[in-house]
């Protein structure tokens, strides 16, 4: 049986190779909260625009943003808990996300551009080609310190960063936050 926490809706962000679906299903196993790939929710045009190699713009990333806003929507309504992947690279999509509203947090995995290049370059089976990796960075807004964010740095083991943040949820429960 999972521990019990404080029900949370934490969106995983960060661009892509950060480990943030790696990281959410740690964390679903450990929390037992609902979980759901942001990928699933991009309408197919916008997942073959990236597997031909080209970067989505704000407009492709609209109504995707919006499906993810009312999966998250849902789960803060429900009081289960949840678990999102998703990019979020921008401000402006955060706050599309809701990002304010009580109960939302954002998780910030912050890796380095090697560790990123690296970590693509090795991955198997996955749509999102390696050469995305600048276009990615280059949009990325990391979340600043007046954002409802926890960033962990993830160049160490899944395990031993999911272990980070289980530890900063146990505080933030044991704070009443
Ligand atoms: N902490 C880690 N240490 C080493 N390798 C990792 C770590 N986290 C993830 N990886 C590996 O890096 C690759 C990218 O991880 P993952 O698919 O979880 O990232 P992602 O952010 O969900 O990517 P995308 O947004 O492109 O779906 C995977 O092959 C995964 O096994
Ligand atoms: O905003 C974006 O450009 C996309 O969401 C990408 O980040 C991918 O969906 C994901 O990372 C791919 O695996």
């Amino acid at each position: 049986m999972s521990e019990h926490f404080k029900p949370r809706v934490l969106v995983v962000m960060g661009v892509s190779g950060s480990g943030k679906s790696s990281i959410a299903l740690r964390l679903r196993d450990e929390t037992g909260w609902p979980f759901q790939e942001g990928d699933e929710l991009h309408p197919k045009d916008n997942v073959a625009k990236m597997a031909a190699g080209t970067p989505l713009t704000d407009e492709d990333r609209w109504p995707w943003l919006d499906r993810c806003a009312d999966w998250i929507r849902e789960r803060l309504e429900a009081g289960s808990g949840g678990l999102l992947t998703c990019s979020a690279l921008r401000k402006v999509y955060r706050d599309r996300l809701g990002e304010g509203v009580p109960g939302l947090q954002f998780l910030y995995l912050k890796v380095s551009a090697e560790v990123l290049r690296e970590r693509l370059q090795r991955r198997r089976g996955h749509y999102m080609p390696p050469s995305l990796l600048p276009s990615q960075l280059a949009t990325l807004e990391e979340p600043t310190t007046d954002e409802p964010a926890l960033v962990v740095p993830v160049e160490r083991t899944v395990d031993e960063t999911a272990a980070d943040v289980l530890a900063v949820l146990r505080r933030l429960d044991s704070q009443g936050k």
